[in-house]
């Protein structure tokens, strides 16, 4: 599956272009879209397939509301008994979704929607959610979420969104937002921007019914901005990190160089130098005030240990062109320190991840953007974003009342071109954006919910990983994105009761992983002639 990330309107355009090319008609479309969702309900729970049941299908007055009145026809066909009922005027559907629901009057008959809570009397096995889908442009009537509300049981499924939920931002549009709750979303031919961020806990799965449109996506290269991170891409992504040639000395391999903070306050610093060594780096240094440098050395074995008290000596430590990427900002405190120590980083015209405390050090500059470049990885979690672009932050906070919506991937996206390098806004979403538009989502939600990688210096490690990218030749967006990914693999590859500490000793095994898929790869690509 391609891991593309549509918004409406791109997903729109698709289903135009191949109406358009004559290959298919909006109406064989809705039915492939109907037929497909029923055979995704039976996939995800085959006793409903065995034995036919009692559904009740909500249908709105849009195309969405079409799948619905063709679901109801294809669960009708394999022996259900099937509800249907309507919000708005039938005189009013779309042409597709009309004749759609002309077919199901054949059938049964519809009703109007407020009349659907009854049915719950008669004990539904399944309720079909198609109110609303990618055209949803304004909050639900309170009624009509009243309504939706009553039907939050286990067998609920929504047709492309969960009515009231914006596609392009994955908000609940309205003042308060208050979300419908399905079991399961069936997305129409690709997971669109809404499916992997905002409220990712308004559902426990999302599926995709292929619409077959795959030869529109290949005609639109570089159309479509965003995307998941998904497997598949990780190993191409990370293929730097395995051709470490058997000849090769360790400082082929990148020199990264993970700054600390003073006595007490050097274990988030030394997390990061551990991941960025498990990752790959050939060699990781982490600097430390000489206050310091006893609790570094009782901890520090492979990783490697060198005095810094100010911001000269990080100069002259710099002078030395094998080191070629940076880490500030675990455990190193906000102060001037800071801050000089952070202009002579920046100023070295290395690669730089900068993560907690140095982000709140430029956040209260009065020009924060203006030392940064094209090699930095800003690494906000909510609350430093907030700090470092505060009216983007206000933004996305606002309640979402119109559709399309300003989301996630839109403020980090936004953010990455003021800061002119590469962003990653950190959440069950998180995001990942570089100055010129492209974004990338890694969303920790649905089958891939891993809510014990919450835990104190899970931030310090991805930072790390970044690092450890960087310093073998991974690019910035590339390196935030793959580390985002791999920091989740190596988590579910823990599993519960993990601690900041198991995840780099987490990551070999991700990599063997990846390795032998890598392997798999390069002997389909190397297979396969060249056109
Ligand atoms: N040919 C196509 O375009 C296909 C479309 N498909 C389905 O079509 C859906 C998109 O269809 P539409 O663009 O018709 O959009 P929707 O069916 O989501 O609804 C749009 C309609 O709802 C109204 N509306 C929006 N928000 C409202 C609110 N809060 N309260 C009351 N009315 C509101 C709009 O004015 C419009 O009439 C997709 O999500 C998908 O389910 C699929 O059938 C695949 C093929
Ligand atoms: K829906």
């Amino acid at each position: 599956m391609s891991n593309l990330l549509l918004t409406a309107a791109q997903m729109r355009a698709l289903e135009q272009a191949a109406i358009d090319s004559g290959r298919v008609t909006g109406l064989e479309l809705m039915e492939r879209a109907g037929v497909g969702a029923v055979d995704a309900i039976f996939a995800e729970w085959p006793e409903m397939a065995a034995a036919p049941g009692r559904a009740v299908v909500l249908c709105g007055p849009g195309n969405n509301g079409g799948d619905g009145f063709v679901v109801a026809r294809v669960l009708a066909g394999k022996g259900w008994d099937v509800e249907v009922f309507l919000y708005g005027d039938a005189e009013r559907l779309p042409p597709d979704a009309r004749v759609n629901y002309e077919r199901w009057c054949e059938l049964g008959k519809v009703l109007p929607l407020g009349d659907a809570p009854d049915a719950i009397e008669r004990f539904p096995d399944l309720t079909i959610d198609a109110v609303f889908g990618s055209g949803l442009s304004r909050p639900l009537e309170a009624s009509l979420f009243r309504t939706l509300s009553c039907f939050s049981q286990q067998f609920v499924v929504s047709l492309d969104a969960p009515s009231g939920c914006d596609l392009d931002s994955g908000r609940v549009l309205g003042e308060d937002g208050q979300a419908f709750h399905p079991a399961l979303v069936i997305a129409f031919g690709h997971r669109k921007v809404g499916h992997a961020c905002g409220d990712l806990e308004r559902a426990s799965k999302v599926v995709v019914v292929d619409l077959q449109l795959s030869r529109e996506i290949a005609g639109r290269a570089g159309f479509f901005a965003e995307r998941e991170i998904v497997h598949a891409v990780q190993v191409r992504a990370l293929s730097p990190i395995f051709s470490k040639r058997n000849d090769g000395h360790k400082y082929d391999h990148g020199h990264a160089l993970i700054l600390t903070g003073g006595m007490g306050r050097t274990g988030a610093a030394r997390l990061a130098a551990r991941a960025a060594l498990r990752i790959g780096a050939g060699l990781v240094t982490c600097a430390a005030p000489g206050a310091a440098m006893m609790e570094c050395a009782a901890q520090l074995t492979a990783v490697m240990l060198r005095r810094y008290d100010n911001a000269e000596a990080l100069a002259a430590m710099l002078e030395d062109d094998r080191i070629n990427a940076l880490c500030l900002g675990p455990g190193m405190g906000v102060s001037a320190r800071v801050s000089a120590l952070l202009d002579v980083a920046l100023a070295s015209g290395r690669q730089v991840v900068l993560d907690a405390d140095a982000l709140t050090v430029l956040a209260g500059r009065d020009d924060p953007f203006s030392l940064l470049h094209s090699k930095c990885v800003l690494t906000p979690h909510g609350g430093e974003f907030a700090r470092l672009f505060p009216d983007i932050a206000a933004r996305l906070k606002a309640p979402a009342m119109s559709g399309p919506a300003y989301s996630k991937v839109d403020a980090t996206r936004d953010a990455a071109a003021r800061a002119g390098c590469t962003v990653l806004f950190k959440g069950p979403d998180t995001v990942i954006a570089d100055p010129n538009g492209k974004a990338a989502v890694n969303s920790a939600a649905y089958d891939r919910a891993a809510p014990w990688l919450a835990t104190a210096g899970s931030g310090d490690v991805l930072a790390g990983i970044i690092t450890g990218l960087l310093s073998r030749g991974v690019p910035p967006y590339h390196a935030a994105s793959s580390a985002a990914w791999l920091h989740l693999e190596a988590a579910f590859a823990f599993g519960p009761g993990l601690i900041a500490e198991d995840l780099p000793e987490a990551l070999p095994a991700v990599l063997r992983r990846l390795a032998s898929d890598q392997a798999a790869f390069e002997a389909v690509t190397t297979s396969r002639p060249s056109t």
